[in-house]
């Protein structure tokens, strides 16, 4: 059964002033934004700086409400489950910052931080038990004992994201979303921690939704890639057939953009190859995303938006002239 499925997803922020009946308005960053993936998999998400990559990681998990569309978990809609339900499946899906550092309480131990999650998802447990849980989730990250009674503020930047997976996985979840989990990091610490994470995939059995806008790590790690421009989906495939041949000009342009390794450079942003006007994802443009982008635009291509469509060996793709 699929673990996780969305349908023309909406997410977005409020903005100041009120709408209709007093209501917050909310202005949409992602839009029509529809994926799915099995238990144990890989979903790769890429795309520029800005895009709405977390914005769509955190409408998944319902940390930012999604305004339209909708959410199935194991079956469920996410929607119409009570409060008690929601808690219980909020252990299932978890999630994993950037900056490993700012995202754990200066003012805890480790073993505190790893085993808070335990009080809202499994309240019956034991202090002892708990404990024990905390310290096999610190074992599973490869964080020696004593860094159990540890702070955030003697650690490095990798053993922190250590610290941050093994609190998300403290809980036994399904699922974690990793929001450019290696990013922050060294570059000789990143592989590391890719392979932490691939490591734990395969002995929890851990679907991943692994968002980056580095090409290189995606391929490493992902099954299934997803690509997305202003907010929305416009290209997904397998992984060995989107590197092979991806099929949207912007998918190509991104991986034209993939600077060389260079270990003197701490990390390559994408870009160099992207020339032309960002437009800004709060104002984008009428036809397609990359309308002001695309070295091969039509003018249908700036009037109508391209819908995403089955291209066959599961590939889609929103274009009205794709490779
Ligand atoms: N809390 C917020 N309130 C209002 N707008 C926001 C908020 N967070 C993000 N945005 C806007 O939403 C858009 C998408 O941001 P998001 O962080 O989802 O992009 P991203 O693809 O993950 O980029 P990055 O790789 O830089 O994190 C951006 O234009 C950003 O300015």
């Amino acid at each position: 059964m699929t673990l996780i499925s969305a349908e023309n997803l909406e997410v977005g922020y409020p903005v100041p002033g009120k709408g209709l009946f007093g209501r917050t308005r909310v202005l949409p960053i992602v839009r029509e934004a529809t994926l799915s993936l099995d238990p144990g998999r890989t979903l790769g998400i890429v795309g520029e700086s800005g895009c709405g990559k977390s914005t769509l990681g955190r409408g998944l998990l319902r940390l930012i409400e999604p305004t339209a569309g909708r959410v199935v978990w194991q079956g469920q809609d996410l929607a119409n489950l009570s409060k008690d339900q929601l808690r219980k499946t909020r252990a299932g899906m978890q999630i994993i910052f950037q900056d490993p550092i700012a995202a754990l309480d200066p003012r805890m131990t480790l073993l505190k931080i790893v085993s808070r999650p335990l009080a809202t998802f499994e309240p019956g447990l034991t202090a002892a038990q708990s404990r024990d849980r905390a310290m096999e989730a610190l074992r599973l990250v490869g964080l020696p004992e004593d860094f159990a009674s540890r702070y955030p503020h003697e650690l490095s930047g990798g053993q922190a994201q250590r610290v941050g997976i093994a609190r998300a996985i403290v809980g036994r979840p399904s699922l974690i979303v990793c929001d450019e989990p290696v990013s922050a990091l060294d570059v000789s610490i990143q592989a590391q921690v890719v392979n932490l994470l691939m490591d734990l995939q395969e002995r929890l059995g851990l679907a991943l939704i692994f968002i980056s806008h580095n090409l290189a790590v995606v391929r490493h790690i992902s099954h299934e890639v997803m690509v997305m421009c202003l907010g929305r989906v416009v290209e997904q495939a397998p992984r060995d057939a989107f590197y092979a041949k991806p099929l949207h000009p912007y998918s190509r342009a991104l991986m034209e953009a993939v600077p060389e390794p260079d270990p003197r450079r701490e990390k390559g942003r994408v870009g160099s190859a992207l020339q032309g006007e960002l437009p800004s994802p709060l104002a984008p443009p009428p036809g397609c995303v990359f309308a002001t982008r695309c070295p091969k635009v039509q003018p249908l291509c700036r009037t109508d938006r391209p819908a995403l469509r089955d291209m066959g060996e599961s590939r889609q793709v929103a274009c009205h002239y794709p490779e």
